[in-house]
């Protein structure tokens, strides 16, 4: 039996989550790897579950000069002084698994030399999908394809309150207050519904897939906070539902576009269907096609689920594994894409005047936007504009964006409050 010793550094929702699964699961961890862990120290300000003193640490340095102390888990989140403990860790030659794909995403290149100074292992799995074993599957299980479609919901978060609004007509606030009660939303909920969170896990995601790194500020970035009950209730009669969606595409020159933003799926579509904190991935692969992962993006035990399996991984591994592009054929001249084709719902209020819709056709079509549907909403009592909704063909992103700035300047438009992107 190997005997493990570990070290959690952050004691909140996730690492109180790994205290437990480690205490519930070690039986049976015992029997299934012949592997004993056992969690020596935890460092943290605030405690999520009970810890005996003895296991509490002073300070990181306690942790690092503790050469029974293999394998630290950093669930701390945050850059500071997340990057710091984890790379002294990977110095000191222990292995790391983490969550915080902030800190990850936007410190590849720092990581990756400490992993290799200290040849230790790093490993993320959690930061991607809560328990969902995606980037285990991307490296271990897809080597034979090559990658070009990514469609994700990654934020449990978002997705827990646009199917609430949705389900039960439910307002924004109300439920992204029940998101951070059940411990899905980040310390601060801005990024989650601002759309930052799930830009990070793009960002480590098509990473990974397309094999060459895509950083974080090449991520074109919208958070749910314009959806409205309203939007969700027009694309609904419209066959439609509101996800929060990061999307990935390589072309066959090698040019990535990747983006998250709110989007409309035809409601029959795969990830339709993903309801609450629940994540999903679809990957399309050049030899195995279409494939989707499915399960709890968020939350204490599906998290620690995969940082304990990372733990359980490092210990068999033959060779620390890190996170590494020097085999990325195109990591250095990749191109990115930030003019996508797709089709739009655009929804405008405009008085109630003659000609205004042809005048609003004139303009997209000026710039080469043609329109598929259009649905006109009676105004509401004691308003004078009403909505006017158009739903395009498949349209470039900069001609959609030059001709809404025109169409808002209309005198008949009071205002354009959406324009949500269509996948189909
Ligand atoms: N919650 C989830 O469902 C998921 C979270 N993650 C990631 O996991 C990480 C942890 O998330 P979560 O557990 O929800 O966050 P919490 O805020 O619940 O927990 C973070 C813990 O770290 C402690 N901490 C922060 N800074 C320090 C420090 N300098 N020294 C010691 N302790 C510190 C906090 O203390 P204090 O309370 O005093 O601030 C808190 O106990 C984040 O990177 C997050 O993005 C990933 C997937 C899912
Ligand atoms: N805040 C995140 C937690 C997991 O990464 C989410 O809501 O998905």
């Amino acid at each position: 039996m190997k005997d493990i010793k570990v070290a959690i550094l952050g004691m909140g929702t996730v690492g109180g989550g790994i205290y437990q699964l480690i205490e519930k699961e070690q039986k049976n961890i015992e029997h299934k790897e012949n592997i004993h862990l056992e969690v020596k120290k935890t460092l943290a300000l605030n405690y999520a579950v009970d810890v005996p003193d003895s296991k509490k640490a002073k300070d990181i340095d306690e942790i690092i000069n503790d050469p029974e102390i293999t394998i630290v888990a950093e669930v701390m989140g945050g850059l500071k002084p997340s990057k710091e403990f984890i790379i002294k860790a990977l110095e000191a030659g222990k292995t790391v698994v983490s969550a915080n794909k902030d800190m990850i995403s936007q410190n590849w290149p720092d990581l990756e030399a400490a992993a290799k100074r200290g040849n230790a292992g790093f490993y993320f799995e959690a930061a991607v999908g809560g328990g969902i074993p995606i980037l285990r599957a991307l490296n271990d299980s897809m080597q034979a394809n090559s990658i070009d479609r990514i469609y994700g919901i990654v934020n449990g978060t978002t997705n827990y309150i646009l199917t609430k609004m949705d389900d039960e007509g439910r307002d924004f606030d109300d439920v992204l207050k029940e998101a951070q009660e059940l411990g899905y939303a980040e310390a601060n909920p801005t990024s989650d519904v601002e759309g930052y969170d799930a830009r990070y896990k793009l960002s480590i995601l098509a990473s990974m897939a397309f094999h060459a790194r895509v950083p974080v500020d090449k991520i074109y970035c919208e958070g749910i906070t314009k959806i409205t009950k309203l939007d969700i209730e027009i694309g609904r009669e419209l066959g439609y539902v509101v996800k929060l969606l990061a999307i990935g595409k390589k072309d066959e020159n090698g040019e990535i576009e990747v983006r998250v933003h709110p989007t409309m799926i035809p409601k029959d579509h795969a990830l339709a269907s993903i309801k609450g904190s629940f994540n999903a991935i679809f990957i399309n692969g050049s030899a195995v096609g279409e494939m989707m992962w499915y399960g709890k993006g968020a939350g204490d035990f599906p998290t620690a689920s995969a940082l304990v399996s990372d733990m359980i991984y490092s210990v068999g591994a033959p060779n620390p594994r890190y996170v590494t592009f020097e085999n990325s054929y195109d990591a250095n001249q990749v191109k990115f894409n930030d003019n996508w084709l797709t089709e739009y719902f655009v929804r405008t209020n405009v008085l109630d005047k003659p000609g205004v819709l042809a005048k609003i056709a004139g303009i997209l079509g000026k710039h080469d936007v043609s329109i598929e549907s259009v649905i006109q909403k009676g105004a509401k009592k004691g308003e004078q504009s009403a909505p006017l909704i158009l739903v395009t063909h498949k349209a470039h992103e900069k001609d959609l964006q030059k001709a809404i700035e025109e169409i808002k300047e209309l005198d008949a438009v009071v205002n354009v409050p959406s324009c949500i992107r269509v996948e189909k």
